[in-house]
């Protein structure tokens, strides 16, 4: 596991002759005062940490080596590692500034995102109006695009995922379950790309993102795609809108029964436009759904600026 980011420091070192020589280093667990935890996966901790240096507060994503060998998830380490280094440089998805170890864990420098989850800020507000939907769905879509021209497909978006920084825009974070297709900017043929050429069999047979947002491709044929990342798009617009994600049932199993059988509908006054893109979102042949292009277009979106206008947009007052 090469640790990955540039010396992040510069020591001073005088030698025996009173020569003096300025050391690049790299920053490690000593540098951090690491406060409350953010989030529990399961095999990681996130922590507040602030950089004792700087006093800049960060996100540091730790995971136990002895767990990860154990639960054999290293190929997950490397591939949330790959993915985050591919996505450098988007404001809409949270940055991986450098990563260190020690003895007995893994560090991740991250964003740290003070707004919390968009699941949170929605609870709140109960529902959104058709202006912050259209706002926080254009912040995700533009997330979305980018993580796919990338040659990443998340796989497990949904609000817990969504994250918002202190001007609450959209950070999207937790790509421990992404998928990495060839990067499209990578000259190397795919045998030459070690674990980057995308799924192994155990990996790809043995996951299923969060019941109310997976799609159906991912159920009944073990394949995601970037649709499935489109599906989950269309499920997180509608909660927004309804308070509720579209397919939710007492247990998993009947939550995925509704998924494959398209079983769900509109509450009373969900708006025309939203509701026709919703349709065109979730359906259940990945090959016939929306695609961002399709979206960007769409009626909902008349009129909403994507790309550097977007991000500088000031994030509309919750109602
Ligand atoms: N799994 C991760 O990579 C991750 N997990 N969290 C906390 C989770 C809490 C449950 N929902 C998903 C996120 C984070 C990150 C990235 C980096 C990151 C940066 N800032 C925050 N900030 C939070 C602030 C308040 C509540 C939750 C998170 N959290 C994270």
């Amino acid at each position: 596991w090469k640790d990955r980011g540039a010396a992040v420091g510069v020591r001073r070192e005088v030698d025996a002759d009173g020569r003096v020589t300025m050391k690049p280093v790299k920053k490690g667990v000593r540098d951090f005062t690491f406060g409350r935890i953010l989030g529990e996966g399961s095999y990681s901790t996130v922590y507040l940490a602030t950089d004792r240096q700087t006093l800049r507060e960060y996100a540091v994503k730790v995971l136990e080596k002895k767990h990860i060998i154990k639960e054999k998830k290293i190929k997950y380490v490397n591939i949330e590692k790959n993915t985050l280094n591919r996505l450098t440089e988007h404001p809409g998805i949270v940055r991986l500034y450098y990563t260190f170890q020690d003895e007995t864990s893994l560090y991740y420098v991250l964003d740290l995102c003070t707004g919390g989850e968009l699941l949170g800020v929605l609870k709140k507000a109960g529902t959104f109006d058709v202006e912050c939907t259209r706002f926080y769905g254009a912040q995700i879509l533009d997330a979305i695009d980018y993580m796919h021209s990338r040659g990443i497909i998340h796989r497990d978006l949904k609000p817990e995922n969504v994250l918002l920084d202190e001007q609450m825009h959209v950070k999207i974070t937790d790509f421990g379950t992404a998928k990495l297709l060839r990067d499209p900017r990578d000259p190397r043929p795919p045998e030459e790309t070690p674990g980057q050429s995308g799924e192994d069999d155990e990996r790809a047979a043995s996951f299923v993102g969060t019941a109310e947002y997976v799609s159906p491709e991912l159920l009944t044929e073990k394949s995601a795609s970037t649709a499935s990342d489109i599906w989950a798009f269309g499920c997180i617009i509608y909660q927004l809108l309804a308070g509720r994600p579209p397919f939710k049932a007492g247990t998993e199993y009947l939550t995925f029964q509704k998924i494959v059988k398209l079983e769900y509908e509109f509450p009373p006054g969900f708006p025309p436009a939203a509701r026709d893109l919703v349709e065109r979102c979730l359906v259940l042949d990945p090959a016939q759904r929306f695609t961002v292009e399709h979206i960007k277009k769409h009626e909902f979106f008349a009129g909403q600026m994507f790309g550097k206008e977007l991000w500088r947009m000031k994030a509309p007052r919750l109602r």
